[in-house]
């Protein structure tokens, strides 16, 4: 059991002079962060303590460090990991993950991470995949193949094979194009370790890992009130809240202690479905909940920080993801179930079934055709055979003629000459007819 890691982090005010005219403002002391009016105490309602606060001074560098860095080396060994931004527009979630020309954010720097680390990792051989999709009016849109629009959660969305970080980047770069507001970034990591051909058995060297990263940089919650969005915003800002608002429910019902937390509304929202194992499942997960430091986003403030506190209480079940003795890993749509041992032995069953059926078909059209093809030759001999037939008879009839013009000419000529020679004349025919 494992509780989520949850941070705070504190953007620069938009202007320099907009905290110093207030009543109020957001105070961070180490891992807290209270509501102070001006030379007043703090308000006691409005405390809150986290894993990491992240003042308006800090950088992505440090964020990454001490947010993200644990999940991307744990998902190399074969832990799922998710990191996400949560916060109100222009609270900095974008600066955060994608991050800006000089500091870049958490998606770069795990990418990087990613490919630097496995260079270090003489032992074991990877692979990883990589997809990149938006979740855009409860629509998946997958963001590498722009024909790929409006996805069904079980529909696989495209996975580059990539062995570096800028084929990666590039990738995101691409993507970015197609891309309208909330993201998903799932990368998906296989590893195996080298030199495991050295026995037939299933060694535990054979074991291949199969983990999932999400890197996701979510929509802001409040576009309807704060823009007073109609038409196509309106829309986009009612499917956008409703993945935020889904979002907030499991985390709510989450953070109730077991007892009282009954049916989690995962399925609610695409959101929540893609982030399931992230929220109380089989994943490593941080949250960086961004906050603006304006006392106009006071509210807005109070709002996310509630959201981090119960995000905070959380706690997953987070194992590696390779077979233990008697289970199999299996991957669907970047979705790792691991199999018992009745689940593997009915999969197994079935899958015999399927490739009896294909042989059996496979069988059948191999006879089939080998059925045709004979009496195709069957049918050409026979027409062979009609057509030599045919030859034969005009043949014998020419034969015949010729015979018969051929004993007229002997019998004239031997009635002329009989008395010359005396030769049996139809000796003579035998030997011209044998020669032809
Ligand atoms: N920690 C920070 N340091 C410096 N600048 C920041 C920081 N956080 C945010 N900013 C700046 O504030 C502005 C708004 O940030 P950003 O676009 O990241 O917000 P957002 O939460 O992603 O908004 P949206 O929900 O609209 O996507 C940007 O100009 C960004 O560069």
């Amino acid at each position: 059991m494992e509780k989520i890691c949850v941070a705070v982090r504190l953007r620069p005010p938009v202007s320099e002079n907009s905290s110093s005219t207030v009543g109020s403002f957001w105070k961070v002391e180490n891992n807290r962060i209270s509501l102070h009016k001006i030379h007043g105490t703090p308000l006691s309602a409005s405390s809150h303590a986290f894993d990491h606060i992240f003042d308006e001074r800090s950088t992505n560098a440090s964020v990454y460090g001490l947010l993200a860095k644990d999940i991307i080396h744990a998902a190399l060994d074969g832990f799922n990991g998710t990191a996400f931004a949560y916060g109100q527009t222009s609270s900095g979630k974008t600066f955060t993950m994608n991050g800006s020309e000089t500091d870049a954010g958490v998606i770069p720097r795990a990418v990087r991470d990613i490919f630097t680390t496995i260079e270090t990792m003489s032992d074991r051989e990877f692979l990883i995949r990589v997809s990149y999709m938006e979740i855009y009016n409860e629509e998946i849109n997958d963001l590498l193949v722009v024909e790929n629009q409006k996805l069904q959660i079980h529909e696989r969305l495209k996975e580059e094979i990539v062995n570096s970080a800028e084929q990666v980047l590039n990738l995101i770069k691409a993507g970015e194009v197609n891309r309208h507001f909330g993201e998903t970034n799932m990368n998906v990591i296989e590893s195996k370790a080298k030199d495991s051909n050295s026995s037939s058995d299933c060694s535990i060297n054979d074991v291949v890992r199969v983990s999932v990263l999400n890197l996701v940089d979510l929509a802001g919650s409040e576009r309807i009130a704060k823009t007073g969005a109609d038409g196509v915003r309106l829309k986009e800002g009612k499917y956008i809240n409703k993945s935020l608002m889904v979002l907030g429910n499991v985390i709510n019902k989450l953070s109730e202690g077991s007892k009282q937390r009954g049916h989690i509304p995962y399925r609610d929202s695409k959101l929540t479905r893609i982030l399931q194992p992230a929220l109380g499942g089989n994943a490593k997960t941080s949250i960086i909940c961004t906050i603006a430091p304006e006392e106009i986003h006071i509210e807005e403030t109070r709002g996310t920080l509630q959201f981090a506190s119960r995000a905070k209480r959380i706690t997953n079940c987070v194992q590696v993801n390779e077979p233990t003795f008697g289970q199999t890993c299996v991957l669907t749509n970047g979705i790792l179930q691991i199999l018992t041992d009745a689940a593997l032995l009915k999969r197994q069953q079935l899958e015999i079934e399927e490739l009896r059926k294909k042989l059996q078909g496979s069988h059948a059209e191999v006879l089939e055709q080998q059925i045709l093809k004979l009496r195709n030759d069957l049918l050409k001999y026979e027409m062979e055979r009609g057509k030599l037939e045919m030859e034969l008879q005009e043949e014998r009839k020419s034969r015949n003629q010729w015979i018969r013009e051929q004993q007229m000419k002997v019998e004239n000529s031997t009635t002329k000459s009989c008395s010359d020679c005396g030769t049996n004349g139809s000796q003579v025919h035998l030997v011209y007819l044998n020669d032809r």
